[in-house]
C-alpha cells in the first residue's frame, strides 16, 4: 500500500516506532484507554499508530466518530483481524466477529432488533423482566453480600427466558454454565494481546503436534463453541414440535416453519449472540450502577426522593419514566464515567481520505469512548458523578454540552451500533429505578477515599470493563420498602 499512500497522502499524526511486538499486549495491562487518552492530548483527536502487524486509527472525538463511524458507515463497519477468535477457534458465525459484507451479518442484526420491536418488548420482554427483577429484590433483601451474583444471575434468568424460554433456577444450571465457559471463551479470544496468534499471525501455521498451551486452549473452545448453542436450539425445537414451547424469540422464529439448514445455523448463533451481546454488558453496567451509589450517596438520595413523590408506596413501572428526570440523569451518568465498553473496535472496508489524511483499506479503527467521555469541552467537570449535567436541556442544547452517553457513544456506532440498544435501554432504566424505590445502597466504609475516575481506578481493564470486586451494604430504605418486598414472596 506505499505506493498509493504516496498518491493519497500522509498518514495522521501519531507515536511512531513503537516497538513491534509487545506494544498491543502491554497496552491492554495498562487500561488502553489511558494510554489513548494521552495520546490524544499529544496529537489530537484523529492519530495513527501501528500495533504489532496492525495500522490502527484512534478517533478521540464525538466529531471525528461522527464523521467517519456514522456518516461514512458502509466504509467503517468492518471488524478487525480476529485470529485466535476468528480463525482458530471459529467464532466468525457469531455477528460481531465478520466484516459487514458478510451477507450474514446483516440477517442476524436484523432477527435480534426485530426480536425487541415494541410489541415483543411490552407484551414479551419487559414482563420477563419484572418478573425477574422481584426475585432480584427478594434475593436483595435475604443474601445482600451476593448482590454480584444476584445481578448476574438475574441477567442470564432474563436472556435464557425471552432467548429459549428456558427458566433459570438452579446456580448449577447447565445451560448456564455452558453458557458462562463460552462468553469467557469468547471474550478471552477476542482481547488483545491474550494470545501471541494474534500478534504474529504466521504462528498459526506452526503444526498441531507441538501441542503448545495455546493449541489445547484452541481445541477446548472450539469443542464448546460446537455443542453451546445446539443444545437450547434443539430443545426449543422439539418444543415447537410438539406443542409444549413457552414463549421465547427461538420459538417465534421456529413457528414460521422449517428453517433452512441456512437459516438453523443463524437462529442458533443469534442465540448464542443474545447471551455474550447482553450479559456481561448488562452485568457491567448494573455493578457500575451499586457502585456508584455507595459512593453517591447525595445523588442516590435525590433520586430516591423523586421516585417517592412521583410513584408513591408501590413499585415503579416505566410508565412512570418520564416523570423521573433525575433518575434518568443517574443512569446517563453511569453510562458516562465509566463507559462499560471503553473502546470501540471497527475496521475500513477501503482506502479513506479525511481532512487531508490517508486512511489506508484495513485500518483497525478505534473509538475512544473514554476519552470523549471524559472530554471536558462536551462533559464539563468531567471526572465528577454529576447527574444534574443532564438536566438543564436548553443550555446543553445551546452550548452542545452533556449529550446522552447512550445516544451518540455507549452503544457505538454506525452499521455496528449495539442491536441490543432496544432492550437494553427500558432493563436499565426500570432497574435502576426499581431498586432505587426500595433498597438503600451504602459503602462499607464511606470515609474511604474516593477513587480516582481520571485514571479509570478501581475499573477492570477487560473489554467490556466493570468495577473490580467491592463490598457495600444493601438495606431496605424503610419499613414501608420491605413489606413491599416481603409481599412478592409467595
Ligand atoms: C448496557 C448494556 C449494553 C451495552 C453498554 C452494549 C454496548 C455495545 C457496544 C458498544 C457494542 C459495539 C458496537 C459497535 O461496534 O459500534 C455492542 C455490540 C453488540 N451488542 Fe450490545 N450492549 C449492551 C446490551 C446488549 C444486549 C442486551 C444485547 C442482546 C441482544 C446486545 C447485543 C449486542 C450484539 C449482538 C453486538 C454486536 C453487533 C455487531 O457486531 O454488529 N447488547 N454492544
Amino acid at each position: 500500500s506505499s505506493l498509493s499512500r504516496k498518491r493519497a497522502g500522509k498518514l495522521p499524526p501519531g507515536p511512531r516506532g513503537l516497538p513491534l511486538l509487545g506494544n498491543a499486549l502491554d497496552m491492554m495491562k495498562l487500561r488502553p484507554w489511558l494510554v489513548y487518552n494521552e495520546w490524544k492530548q499529544q496529537y489530537g483527536d484523529i492519530v495513527y499508530f501501528t500495533a504489532a502487524d496492525r495500522g490502527c486509527l484512534l478517533l478521540s472525538s464525538h466529531k471525528t466518530t461522527h464523521e467517519l463511524m456514522d456518516k461514512r458507515g458502509s466504509n467503517y463497519a468492518d471488524r478487525p483481524r480476529a485470529v485466535m477468535s476468528g480463525e482458530i477457534v471459529g467464532y466468525h458465525p457469531k455477528v460481531s466477529v465478520p466484516n459487514y459484507n458478510v451477507p450474514r451479518v446483516r440477517q442476524m442484526r436484523k432477527i435480534i432488533i426485530e426480536g425487541q420491536n415494541a410489541k415483543r418488548l411490552n407484551d414479551s420482554i419487559i414482563p420477563v423482566v419484572e418478573e425477574k427483577l422481584q426475585g432480584l429484590l427478594i434475593s436483595f433483601l435475604h443474601k445482600p453480600d451476593d448482590f454480584a451474583h444476584h445481578i448476574k444471575k438475574f441477567i442470564a434468568g432474563v436472556i435464557f427466558e425471552i432467548t429459549y424460554g428456558h427458566v433459570l433456577e438452579d446456580d448449577d444450571d447447565k445451560l448456564w454454565e455452558t453458557y458462562e465457559q463460552m462468553s469467557k471463551d469468547f471474550s478471552l479470544s477476542t482481547s488483545i494481546g491474550a494470545f501471541a496468534v494474534d500478534s504474529v499471525p504466521a504462528l498459526k501455521y506452526l503444526p498441531r503436534w507441538l501441542n503448545l498451551g495455546w493449541m489445547q486452549e484452541a481445541d477446548r473452545m472450539i469443542a464448546l463453541r460446537d455443542v453451546h448453542a445446539q443444545v437450547p436450539y434443539d430443545a426449543v425445537k422439539e418444543q415447537v414440535a410438539n406443542g409444549t414451547a413457552r414463549p421465547s424469540l427461538m420459538a417465534t422464529l421456529l413457528e414460521r416453519g422449517q428453517p433452512t439448514l441456512e437459516q438453523e445455523d443463524i437462529f442458533k448463533w443469534v442465540g448464542s449472540d443474545f447471551y455474550s451481546g447482553g450479559s456481561d454488558t448488562t452485568t457491567a453496567f448494573f455493578l457500575s450502577f451499586v457502585y456508584m451509589m455507595s459512593l453517591h450517596p447525595e445523588a442516590m438520595r435525590k433520586a430516591q426522593k423523586e421516585i417517592k413523590q412521583v410513584v408513591g408506596n408501590r413499585l415503579p413501572t416505566l410508565a412512570d419514566k418520564a416523570q423521573l428526570m433525575y433518575v434518568d440523569a443517574v443512569v446517563q451518568e453511569i453510562f458516562r464515567l465509566n463507559p462499560v465498553v471503553p473502546i470501540i473496535p471497527h475496521a475500513t472496508a477501503e482506502d479513506d481520505e479525511y481532512e487531508g489524511y490517508f486512511i489506508p483499506k484495513g485500518t483497525t479503527v478505534i473509538a475512544n469512548v473514554w476519552a470523549i467521555a471524559h472530554d471536558e469541552s462536551v462533559y464539563p467537570d468531567p471526572h465528577t458523578f454529576k447527574p444534574e449535567r443532564y438536566l438543564n436541556q436548553e443550555e446543553n442544547a445551546r452550548t452542545g454540552t452533556n449529550p446522552d452517553p447512550r445516544k451518540n457513544m455507549a452503544f457505538g456506532y454506525g452499521r455496528r451500533i449495539c442491536p441490543g440498544q432496544h432492550m437494553a435501554e427500558p432493563v436499565t432504566f426500570l432497574t435502576v429505578m426499581t431498586i432505587l424505590s426500595v433498597f438503600d445502597i451504602e459503602a462499607t466504609n464511606p470515609n474511604a477515599p474516593k477513587p480516582d475516575f481520571s485514571k479509570a481506578e478501581k475499573y477492570t481493564t477487560e473489554l467490556f470493563s466493570r468495577p473490580e470486586p467491592f463490598t457495600c451494604r444493601i438495606v431496605p430504605s424503610s419499613k414501608e420498602s420491605e413489606a413491599l418486598i416481603r409481599a412478592l414472596e409467595v
